[in-house]
This record gives structure tokens, C-alpha cells and sequence, in this order.
């Protein structure tokens, strides 16, 4: 990358840099999309959730007997007009789904900004919705991790009850094989989510975040000083981690996967979010001096890493 800074790039940017994130209910888009949209700055960045684009309210479906995931049970026609509107730099009237009360708000004016995350069960469904999206991720963390994650969050922040939340997993289920999993297959990225093998059995859990990109040529590192002074940094870590790499093969494709494992040391994530401000001029996270960083937030700062070194390379001129 040449020396011109992520703002810069943001500000010759003529169309917004849409990226899609998909991923069951509960897999943790919202949290991933947190963090980049934070490291990206949030001023330059809008989030849609699909969710919005459901074609029948929450009795409707019921009546229908037909799940948020089925694609009849979404307006994919209104979304890619939408999509490409925004990515024209045009104002859209955004419908909005209630998750409170299961029904729709009324329709809301949504103005792009340079960056757009468009995060749901469905942003690479389409052809077209795959054409206008710049960058790809499916998150896809375990079975056994995302049930976790869903039972603790539908009963303890949404008032059901353990076995209707389980009901629900298995009445989903089967839909998210048809018309969601289908999708990883597009991802430039998959970011898997297991539990720790490095700190197996902890309470709460600790993880294992990896990073499968579907293009081996193009350097997930570019340009990013990364030394790493073993002396400094072993005798900060109060637990076991692991960082490996290796390639595999998912849904027909050769991957290269990075695997980080365990909570990392400071020093780890530094220097990649010393590159970043550089860049940016955005305090990325709030990572501390000997604290622990999780692997999920240094894959999110290695994604937020990429899109700016795409944005900055489209704004380069040749050398
Ligand atoms: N990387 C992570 N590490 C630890 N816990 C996580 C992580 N990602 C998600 N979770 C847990 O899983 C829950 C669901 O995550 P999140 O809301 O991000 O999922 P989602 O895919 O956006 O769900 P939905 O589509 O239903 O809104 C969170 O409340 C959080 O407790
Ligand atoms: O799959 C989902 C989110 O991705 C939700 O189940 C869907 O949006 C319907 O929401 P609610 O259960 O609040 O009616």
C-alpha cells in the first residue's frame, strides 16, 4: 500500500464499499459487525440488518407456517433495488422490522455513508446482491457454540424459555442447511468459531477464531509490521493460546485458514492496530497494556485491515 491514508481514500471514493455479512440468528454478526464498524470508524459507516426486508410480520409467518429464513419469507426485489440506489449514493426508504413487537415500523430514510454493512440470513443469496457486494463474510461458528450463544441470549435477554428456544433451533434448523449455509461457498472470508482447544472447559468459554480466505494470493498481512518479542509477551499471558495457520478445503474451495486460539497476548494485536491508526487516524479498540485480547476482535481488526487496504488500493494510482 502507498502512503495515501484510509480517509483520503474514503473521500475520492465515488460509490459506498458494501460489505455483506451473513450468518444464522445468533452467530454472532452483530458483535463481529460491532467491532469493525468501531475500528472503520462509525461515522463512516451504516448498517442494514435484512431483517428489515422480511416480507411478513411474525403472525403472518406463523399463520404461514413459514420460517425467516425460507426466501419467500423475505423481499430479496425490494433489497437489491435498494442496494443498488445506495451503492448510486442515493437516500432509500428503509422498511424496518420490530423485533419487539414482530411487526413492521414505518418505512425510514437511509442515507449511505462510505461504508455499508449489510448483515442478515441472506446478503449473498442472490446473484445480483453478490455482484454489488464488495466484500463477503459468513460467519460460521460452531453448532454447539451458536445454540450456546442463543439459549444465553433468548433467555436471559428475551424472556423465552429454554425449551421453546430449543424447539425453535430444531424447527430452524433445516432451512438454515437450504437457503443459508448455501451461502458460505461466496464468502471471501469464513470466520469459524469453535471452543478452545488451547483453554478447553473454561466458564465463561473461551474460544478458538479462525480466518479462511478463499484467495491465497492476496496477503492477509499486507504491509502490517508484525514483530513479535516473545520475551515481552510470554510472561504477560495468564492462559494458554495458539496461533497456526494451514489450508483446507470447504465447499469445493481451497482455503488458507489462520487459527488463533485462546485469548493473545497485547503485543499481538498492537502492532496490527498501530497500522491501522496510521492509517485511519482512528483509535481502533481499547486493547490495554498487558491486557488479553480476544481472538475475535484481532480477526475483526485482520477483516477492518483488509478493507482498507482495498479501499486505499482503489484510490492509488498505478505505479
Ligand atoms: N465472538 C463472540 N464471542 C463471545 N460471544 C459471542 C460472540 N459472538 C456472539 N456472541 C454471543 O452470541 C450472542 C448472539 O450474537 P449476535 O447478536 O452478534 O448474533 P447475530 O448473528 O447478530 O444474531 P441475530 O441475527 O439473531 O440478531 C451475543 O449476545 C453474544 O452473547
Ligand atoms: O432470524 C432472525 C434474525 O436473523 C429472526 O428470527 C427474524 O428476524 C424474526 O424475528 P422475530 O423472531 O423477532 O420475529
Amino acid at each position: 500500500m502507498r502512503s495515501s491514508v484510509f480517509h483520503e481514500a474514503l473521500h475520492d471514493q465515488v460509490n459506498p464499499f458494501i460489505i455483506g455479512v451473513a450468518g444464522d440468528s445468533g452467530s454472532g454478526k452483530t458483535t463481529f459487525t460491532r467491532i469493525v464498524s468501531i475500528v472503520l470508524g462509525p461515522s463512516r459507516v451504516s448498517t442494514i440488518t435484512l431483517d428489515d426486508y422480511h416480507r411478513y410480520d411474525r403472525d403472518e409467518r406463523a399463520a404461514l407456517s413459514i420460517t425467516p429464513l425460507h426466501p419467500d419469507a423475505n423481499r430479496f426485489d425490494r433489497l437489491e433495488s435498494d442496494i443498488a440506489a445506495l451503492k448510486r449514493g442515493e437516500e432509500i426508504q428503509k422498511p424496518v422490522y420490530n423485533h419487539t413487537n414482530g411487526t413492521f415500523d414505518p418505512d425510514i430514510p437511509f442515507r449511505p455513508k462510505n461504508i455499508i454493512i449489510l448483515e442478515g440470513l441472506h446478503p449473498l443469496f442472490t446473484e445480483e446482491l453478490r455482484e454489488m457486494i464488495d466484500l463477503a463474510l459468513f460467519v460460521d461458528p460452531h453448532p454447539d457454540v451458536k445454540y450456546a450463544w442463543k439459549i444465553r441470549r433468548d433467555v436471559g435477554e428475551r424472556g423465552h424459555t429454554r425449551e421453546a428456544v430449543l424447539a425453535e433451533i430444531r424447527t430452524r434448523e433445516p432451512d438454515y442447511e437450504k437457503y443459508v449455509a448455501f451461502q458460505r461457498q461466496y464468502a471471501d472470508y469464513v470466520i469459524r468459531i469453535e471452543e478452545s482447544l488451547a483453554a478447553p472447559g473454561r466458564d465463561p468459554p473461551v474460544y478458538s477464531v479462525s480466518l479462511l480466505q478463499a484467495d491465497p494470493s492476496s496477503c492477509l498481512l499486507t504491509n502490517v509490521p508484525f514483530t513479535l518479542d516473545l520475551s515481552r509477551i510470554l510472561p504477560l499471558v495468564d492462559g494458554p493460546y495458539s496461533i497456526s495457520g494451514c489450508s483446507t478445503e470447504l465447499d469445493g474451495r481451497s482455503l488458507v485458514s489462520m487459527r488463533l486460539d485462546g485469548y493473545l497476548p497485547y503485543g499481538f494485536a498492537r502492532s496490527l492496530e498501530d497500522s491501522i491508526e496510521a492509517q485511519t487516524e482512528i483509535c481502533a479498540l481499547p486493547f490495554f497494556p498487558g491486557k488479553l485480547v480476544s481472538p475475535t476482535d484481532v480477526i475483526a481488526l485482520l477483516i477492518a485491515w483488509q478493507i482498507i487496504c482495498r479501499q486505499c488500493s482503489l484510490t492509488e494510482s498505478p505505479v
